[in-house]
């Protein structure tokens, strides 16, 4: 413990209280090296108290180049639960960190954790405190270097089952698509051409390691210096404009920083994103068909959250699936995912994945329900994974024999905006659990309801709820015209600044 103690000094603190926010610990990347050693530390007590393998991934995704995050990975692949985030942010905020190490870690400890980082210039000092932290308590960091944040939680959960899986298990893994891609008959619509945009981040190392026979694509963005300048998932679903390095006219898709999200288009100037509902509703289609094809019972459920356009909500439950709706932030969206049968989960912004249950899967091997198999096991069950997703996407329009126009006109989206204001009230602000209806302060309730019912003709939708990654409250507005939409935000926006 003394050991733990004396090298936990060398580390730099943070001159500031760092909150666990929707994704983890994330902010400038000098205020976190103490974070991480501290981080690795749980992650290593966790280890030891399963006797199974964990991780921590150093990422900040789609933020500034200058800023870095902590993410870390429980024994399954999937996020840390919810009811911890608590204790990890009193752990690495505590001040009196040698009385809680006392309680901690009197006792010698091991385990196995594995490590990784983005492509960030922060991301090295950062993983070289995880490393030490593993390292003085007596486990074992197993070090993975650059990679994707999608690719460390499978290799955790993947190894797990087995024995400790190289990188490259990974890529073979990706490129198993291959096999399920060619089978697939050529179709008419389907177009193989593929331009993707990989915003200077992590998530080209992988692509370039893709070998998915009679897919061709084209890597754009791939210097990380100008890691998500003007370019990714982000930039596109945010600012609607077109990727810079992308050609106008053609079949695009863009990650983001540390590729768990993934977002379509057909370039132009404004951009009509093809965000995480049409994603669900692509990957929905082809489940069915597959389930169809293949002669097989089996309910598709979908889990998103408010941000999801409507068009989409009504476009699937007019064809009979289940929607459910929770909180901001993929953990929430992943635990209600794990309850179905089979359910394709996404935030509007693109990140999502298809899980299935373990008894789902058994009675499709006794059905000899091959190609749904195939489908399903390209699936990262343990997060949200953008080139998974990617994959999975080309092969359900290859499936369905959808041009991206024909996905694209599926069914049209209402008008929409968002957008950030600094409030005085945000800590005060209080939603349902599924974020869907503000709860307190009462004045701003009794505004919203006020502003729905007077403009109850143009089906205004809002939802304002507080940010759980920036200091700022989201507002969202939905009606039958943006003009409308952008009236509403700001009428809302008055009221709370
Ligand atoms: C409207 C929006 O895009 N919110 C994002 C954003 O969360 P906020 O809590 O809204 O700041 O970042 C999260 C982490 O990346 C992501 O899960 C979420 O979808």
């Amino acid at each position: 413990m003394e050991a733990i103690l004396q090298k936990s000094l060398q580390i730099p603190s943070a001159q500031v209280y760092l909150p666990y926010g929707t994704a983890g610990f994330r902010t400038v990347a000098h205020n976190l090296p103490q974070a991480c050693f501290r981080v690795g530390l749980l992650a290593l007590l966790r280890s030891h108290e399963l006797k199974k393998i964990t991780g921590v991934m150093i990422t900040a995704s789609h933020n500034h180049i200058a800023d870095n995050g902590i993410k870390m990975i429980d024994h399954n692949g999937e996020m840390v639960p919810i009811a911890w985030e608590r204790a990890i942010e009193a752990f690495v905020n505590a001040q009196d960190f040698a009385e809680v190490l006392r309680e901690k870690f009197s006792n010698p400890i091991q385990g196995d954790v594995f490590i990784g980082c983005d492509n960030r210039p922060s991301s090295p000092e950062l993983l070289s405190c995880l490393q030490q932290a593993i390292e003085v308590a007596g486990g074992t960091a197993h070090n993975y270097g650059e990679l994707t944040t999608p690719q460390l939680h499978w290799l955790v959960r993947r190894s797990n089952f087995s024995s400790k899986l190289p990188a490259s298990a990974y890529i073979d893994y990706l490129n198993q698509a291959s096999r399920l891609y060619t089978s697939l008959p050529q179709t008419y619509n389907y177009e193989n051409d593929l331009i993707i945009d990989a915003s200077g981040g992590v998530g080209a190392n992988t692509l370039r390691l893709l070998n998915i026979t009679g897919l061709n694509f084209q890597i754009v963005n791939t210097e990380p210096s100008l890691l998500n300048e003007g370019c990714g998932a982000e930039h596109a679903h945010k600012i609607r404009t077109c990727p810079r390095n992308v050609p106008v006219g053609l079949k695009c898709a863009s990650l983001d920083g540390d590729a768990d999200r993934l977002v379509y288009y057909k370039s132009a100037e404004n951009l009509n994103v093809l965000g995480g509902e049409r994603l669900t509703v692509l990957m929905c289609l082809a489940l069915k068909k597959l389930l169809d094809e293949e002669n097989v019972e089996g309910k598709v459920t979908v889990v998103t959250t408010g941000y999801s356009n409507s068009a989409s909500l009504e476009y699937l439950e007019q064809r009979g699936i289940e929607i459910v709706l929770v909180a901001t932030g993929v953990k929430y969206l992943h635990e209600a995912a794990k309850k179905a049968e089979i359910s394709v989960y996404f935030e509007a912004n693109g990140h999502g994945t298809i899980i299935a249950s373990e008894n789902k899967l058994a009675s499709l091997k006794e059905l000899n329900a091959e190609k749904l198999l195939a489908f399903l096991s390209l699936a990262n069950e343990a997060v949200g994974d953008a080139v998974a997703d990617l994959l999975l996407s080309e092969i359900s329009m290859k499936i369905l024999d959808f041009s991206l126009k024909q996905w694209e006109e599926l069914y049209h989206d209402y008008p929409t905006t968002i957008i950030g204001v600094r409030s005085p009230i945000k800590e005060q602000i209080k939603t349902s659990e599924n974020e869907l209806e503000v709860v307190e302060p009462a004045n701003l309730v009794n505004k919203i309801q006020e502003i729905t019912h007077r403009l109850a003709d143009q089906k205004v939708r809002v939802l304002l709820r507080p940010s759980g990654t920036e200091p700022i409250v989201r507002i969202f507005v939905e009606a039958l015209s943006l003009d409308t939409c952008k009236a509403v935000a700001n009428e809302l926006r008055e009221f709370i600044i």
